[in-house]
């Protein structure tokens, strides 16, 4: 029934939503102030640096700029300079935190110099940007996740404006684009509608009419013989130039749901070991201590729902909890994680819960999807009850308990799948959406003798 697709690392958080007033009105404010910014940036490196001139580059051409070496060099050192700026907090740093500060910024200035050393524009044009977005206020992640190692600087390094956006802004663009898409898809007179957007899959020329239909209110022309009726809605084309006919599908509800899953337990008590068992089917007995947090994407289908698993691992020792919390917000779904060969990190599991509820800011606890895991169970010396566990559970809002081990692969699949479900079932995410989701039908020969 249920079926693994796709699985892959991924940059950061875009939870799904839809547009409203506030978003409008926060993209314009994005948009006015990374204006702002990118003149500031410009004013700062162009006054500092004689030999920057302060073009913005296009990105359409690529023209060699041959440096001296000492003006290449004080440029380079300006731009870390910068960026160390753009990374440093308000408040004053220690020396230890300045020194690896430092160190950031060099590796990051380090990465992008190797990416644009023979481009002097595209070096410049990509610093500005970086610092740009390290400065906006809606992009918070991108400095913690730095300060934090969940983002290493050659990945920041070669992450482009649409990447670097916040959650926010990469909402709105997503909704803008599904918006644009069905914008020119949908609306069609009865004759069809004239289109250069669309390839001749026959002749390649770009002159097309494209005629929709709704299955069942419409006959479908004699020449379409797939005849499936989960097909809702069906779009005709035909080239103009050689009269080839074919026909696109287009599938409502057929898009994958982001759903952001966080894990949460004492250091140790094998997080980290379960993210990875699930995503790489990969268990590691010399696993170092989570520092902040790390997240992997996982495809899966679940009752015939196609859904993204956003899968954060966090640090469960004490002295990250600053690091940890920050990224609570936005949970679909705690998995509050202890080891059975561990009765402390059993009796944690309220702390554990209050912390995330506190932090997540969890209007109704009660109704919240937990889902509880007993991990290690292939260790002896068991701690931790099998029922004990369970009534904890029982007695602390009904959450479903599974019984893992990441290092042989017991239940790990099923308690995820669980996870999926439980999201599902609390927050009715289904969203009847137009998808590109396309199907090729094939056209019936002239012969046939059954063609009408
Ligand atoms: N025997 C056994 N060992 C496990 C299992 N899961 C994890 N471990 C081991 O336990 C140790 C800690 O695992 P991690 O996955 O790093 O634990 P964590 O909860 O992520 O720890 P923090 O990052 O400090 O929060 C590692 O040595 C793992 O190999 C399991 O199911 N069985």
């Amino acid at each position: 029934m249920n079926q693994e697709l796709t699985s892959q690392a991924s940059g950061f958080s875009v939870a799904s939503g839809q547009l409203s007033a506030e978003g409008t009105k926060s993209l314009k404010e994005a948009g006015e102030f990374m204006n702002t910014h990118k003149a500031e940036v410009n004013q700062a490196v162009a006054s500092d640096l004689p030999s920057y001139n302060g073009e913005e580059d296009s990105g359409a051409t690529s023209t060699i700029t041959p440096q001296p070496a000492t003006e290449s060099t004080n440029l380079r050192a300006k731009c870390v300079e910068l960026l160390l700026r753009a990374l440093t907090p308000d408040q004053e740093a220690d020396v230890e935190a300045t020194t690896q500060l430092s160190t950031l910024a060099h590796t990051i200035e380090k990465h992008i110099h190797a990416l644009h050393s023979q481009n002097q524009l595209k070096y410049k044009s990509c610093v500005r940007s970086k610092l740009a977005n390290l400065k906006n206020p809606k992009s918070p992640h991108l400095r913690q996740g730095l300060l934090t190692g969940a983002l290493p600087p050659e990945v920041f390094a070669r992450m482009s404006s649409k990447e670097m956006a916040g959650e926010e802004l990469q909402q709105l663009r997503e909704g803008y684009t599904a918006a644009g898409i069905s914008e020119h898809q949908l609306p069609c007179g009865p004759g069809g509608m004239r289109t250069t957007k669309v390839r001749c899959r026959r002749c390649e020329a770009m002159d097309c009419t494209v005629t929709q239909v709704c299955r069942g209110t419409l006959f479908l022309p004699s020449w379409v013989k797939n005849s499936n009726t989960d097909e809702e809605v069906v779009t005709f084309v035909t080239c103009a130039g050689c009269g080839e006919q074919w026909s696109r599908v287009y599938v409502m509800a057929d898009k994958s749901t982001l759903l952001k899953v966080i894990l949460l337990g004492d250091g140790g008590v094998g997080k980290s070991s379960l993210m990875n068992r699930y995503v790489s089917n990969k268990f590691d007995t010399h696993l170092f201590h989570t520092i902040g947090v790390e997240f992997l994407n996982k495809e899966l289908e679940v009752d015939a729902r196609r859904v993204t698993l956003q899968i954060w691992d966090t640090a469960g020792q004490e002295r990250f909890r600053s690091l940890r919390t920050p990224f609570y917000r936005g949970s679909d779904c705690c998995l509050l994680t202890f080891s059975v060969d561990d009765s402390q990190s059993f009796l944690n599991l309220n702390l554990w819960r209050k912390e995330f509820v506190y932090y997540a800011d969890v209007k109704e606890p009660e109704s919240f999807p937990f889902v509880i895991l007993g991990n290690k169970i292939d260790v002896s010396g068991r701690q931790v009850a099998k029922e004990e566990a369970q009534r904890w559970c029982c007695e602390n809002g009904g959450h479903p308990y599974f019984e893992t081990s990441a290092k042989d692969a017991t239940n790990i699949v099923e308690a995820f799948e669980e996870v999926a479900r439980r999201v599902i079932a609390s927050d009715d995410k289904q969203e009847p959406l137009l998808s590109t989701h396309t199907v090729e039908l094939r056209r019936k020969s002239r012969s046939d003798p059954n063609c009408c």
